[in-house]
């Protein structure tokens, strides 16, 4: 039933104190050290200073118990009710319903049976799966049994033991993580047959493998709370048809929590998940002086400056070095996989250095292999200098990176609901943040309109004042350009990330906004450093100079990984001859011709193997003649490769390449 007109609203403010011990039911001991030992404490509201708005709210954040989400959602939700949460970023939502889901699991008349499950927390990344998992171990270590049997299941893991028995029979919770990449489904399989975890941490694609297992149970008698965190997300077009077949496997009479920053975007799908008479709880931030509520926190100053795309990275480069002090933690946001692959060589040649030392900058995109992925991520975590996480949608919701200051999106989300997502990565907890989206001149303003319609204004960037001249933009051009020409496959995936970003600009949500036909296709090309605009559909028409004013010798211009240059080389001279022999070739067969017999095919072939031989140099002739058949197999092999390659490239050449979008 859809919450709009059925459930309850619970506004914040409803709720008496927002003091651990004083909710009703109440919490267990185990939960209250737990979160005491979090910092979380509470703060005597008649001790507050006199302060500002501002300053005020930040002190409250940061010095109260519960937050003003966990206050409305944690007794709501213990007391069986289906919930449906939208509250903004960084507003503890996460422990909203661990602690719910780990009472109830703890508090069954009946323990758990062996592969049952009784408890699944749904996210849509790996990256914020892991996040909960570790936030739910930092939980259950305080819970005496299931940290028992935390410990001794790490041990017996380590051990290699086969099978584990539960260490004693009190009450335990034991939680699975279920992400895909690092580990196989059969891995994955093994250790829940092993460990028998009642909680499930999951993505959805993974889950659903597990749970096609006749071996993984979540029957009635067992199954008590599924979770979707970002639940709009899950309930995307990307993800429904996973999510209904993992409903299709789950009983229908269980609690249900959805929890997002705008959940309320879902509306429509909501219903899909089968709530029960949910309860609403919505909390919002009330505007400074009264003014019109917003969706984003308040210690977040939401920016924008409008600016052309060649000024766009100097302009994060004199963000950077003029915020005082300066940013521990940066999320800087394109729009593709493949513009992070280009942007993550060529940036450092345009970023400033701070203390002398250049910033760390790591990259993080869907298409990272799992490993890269993890280890990327906890590189920015735990990084003690300044650096720059150059991403994607992947890292837009959910992560809570502490020290995070500033959050940059180069180009505004394909989905303008990942918006308010991607600023809330900065900000969070109370914390200040400042998040600047950047605005090409022209149509692209009007998004500042349309955000505020959806209740997220965003202000023109005052602090830090910058001046980004032409000069600094062509500057930054040439830099580019410099780095792009010292290693040709830099300006492959220049071309790449470049009809990637194309691409996904002509997919805008807000297409009467964000309109091809409106793209400065010079200044683009510049903003690029390409060498060259690539062909491509959307360009078909367009009159300018291809060329960007830029000269080269592409046949000089090389790999500076020596075998693939050594491949491009070839694919070259191969080219030539084929040309030189199709000059010269002897008209084509007559029909009759062609029917030759099979012998005389045979021949035929050896004929051609034989000219195909002659026709190479004199050198590479003679050291054909030395090479053993291994080698010659060998040589065939980098033939074969060099034909793929250009085939490749044709392909390329004509349709550019598209690694599409990923979150
Ligand atoms: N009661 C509390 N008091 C102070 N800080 C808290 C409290 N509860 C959680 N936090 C901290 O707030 C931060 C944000 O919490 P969390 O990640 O749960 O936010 P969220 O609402 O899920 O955000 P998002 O919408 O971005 O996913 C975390 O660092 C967390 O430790």
């Amino acid at each position: 039933m859809a919450p709009e007109t059925q459930a309850a609203s619970v506004s914040a403010a409803a709720s008496k104190s927002r003091a651990w011990e004083a909710l009703t039911p109440p919490l267990a001991e185990w939960i209250l050290d737990a979160v005491s030992s979090m910092g979380f404490k509470r703060y005597n509201d008649s001790n507050l200073p006199a302060l500002g708005h501002f300053q005020k709210n930040v002190l409250i954040w940061r010095m109260f118990s519960m937050t003003p989400v966990q206050a409305s959602t944690i007794p709501q939700f213990m007391k069986n009710k289906d919930v449906v949460v939208e509250a903004v970023t960084g507003s503890g939502k996460t422990l909203a319903y661990l602690i719910p889901v780990l009472e109830k699991l703890l508090r069954l008349e009946e323990q758990i049976k062996r592969h049952h499950v009784g408890a699944i927390i749904l996210s849509p990344t790996r990256e914020l799966a892991t996040q909960i998992y570790g936030v739910l171990q930092s939980l259950l270590a305080f819970h005496g049994p299931s940290a028992a049997a935390m410990v001794l299941l790490e041990d017996r893991d380590s051990t290699g033991t086969k099978e584990v028995s539960p260490p004693s029979s009190s009450p335990k919770v034991v939680a699975q993580l279920l992400v895909g990449g690092d580990t196989s489904t059969s891995q994955d399989l093994g250790s829940f047959l092993k460990h028998s975890p009642s909680l499930l941490v999951a993505t959805p694609g993974r889950l659903l493998e597990l749970l096609s297992s006749p071996h993984v149970k979540c029957p009635q008698s067992s199954f008590e709370i599924l979770v979707l965190d970002e639940a709009d997300r899950l309930l995307d077009l990307g993800f429904r048809e996973d999510l209904q077949k993992i409903l299709g496997r789950l009983p229908k009479q269980r609690r249900t929590g959805l929890f997002s920053a705008s959940v309320s975007e879902a509306v429509g799908e909501i219903v899909r998940v089968g709530l029960r008479n949910p309860v609403k709880i919505a909390v919002k931030v009330k505007g400074i002086d009264g003014g019109q509520d917003r969706r984003t926190p308040f210690s977040l100053q939401m920016s924008y400056l409008v600016t052309p795309a060649s000024h766009k990275f100097p302009a994060v480069s004199k963000i950077l070095s003029a915020l005082e002090p300066s940013p521990n933690k940066t999320i800087i946001f394109l729009s593709t996989c493949a513009a992070v692959d280009y942007f993550q060589h060529v940036l450092p040649s345009i970023l400033p250095s701070w203390n002398g030392q250049s910033f760390t900058l790591l990259p993080l995109h869907g298409k990272h292999p799992a490993k890269a992925r993890i280890k990327n991520l906890a590189a920015f975590t735990n990084s003690s200098t300044p650096s720059i996480l150059l991403t994607t949608d992947v890292a837009a919701r959910g992560l809570d990176i502490p020290q995070t200051d500033l959050v940059i999106q180069v180009d505004p989300p394909s989905d303008p609901k990942v918006f308010l997502h991607r600023c809330g990565r900065s900000g969070r907890a109370g914390r200040k943040g400042l998040s600047v989206v950047f605005l090409q001149p022209g149509r692209e303003e009007d998004y500042i309109s349309f955000l505020e319609v959806r209740k997220t204004p965003i202000t023109p960037l005052t602090t830090p004042k910058l001046d980004v001249t032409d000069e600094d933009a062509r500057a930054a051009t040439k830099a580019t350009r410099q780095i792009v020409l010292f290693d040709r496959a830099l300006n492959d995936k220049a071309k790449r990330g470049f009809v990637s970003w194309v691409r996904s600009y002509s997919k805008h949500q807000a297409s009467s906004i964000f309109r091809i036909s409106d793209l400065d296709w010079e200044d683009l090309g510049n903003a690029w450093g390409l060498l060259k605009l690539p062909k491509m559909p959307e360009l078909k028409k367009w009159e300018g100079d291809k060329s960007l004013g830029v000269n080269i010798d592409w046949n000089a211009y090389a790999y500076k990984d020596k075998k693939r240059e050594e491949v491009r080389k070839r694919a070259i001279a191969e080219k030539n001859e084929i040309s030189t022999s199709a000059d010269t070739a002897p008209p084509p067969l007559e029909k009759k011709q062609l029917k030759r017999a099979w012998s005389y095919k045979l021949e035929a072939r050896d004929e051609r193997e034989m000219r195909r031989n002659k026709k190479r140099t004199k050198r590479d002739w003679e050291k054909w003649e030395k090479m053993s058949p291994a080698e010659r197999e060998k040589q065939r092999e980098l033939e074969r490769m060099i034909d793929e390659v250009k085939a490749r490239r044709a392909e390329e050449d004509k349709f550019g390449t598209f690694e599409g979008f990923d979150d």
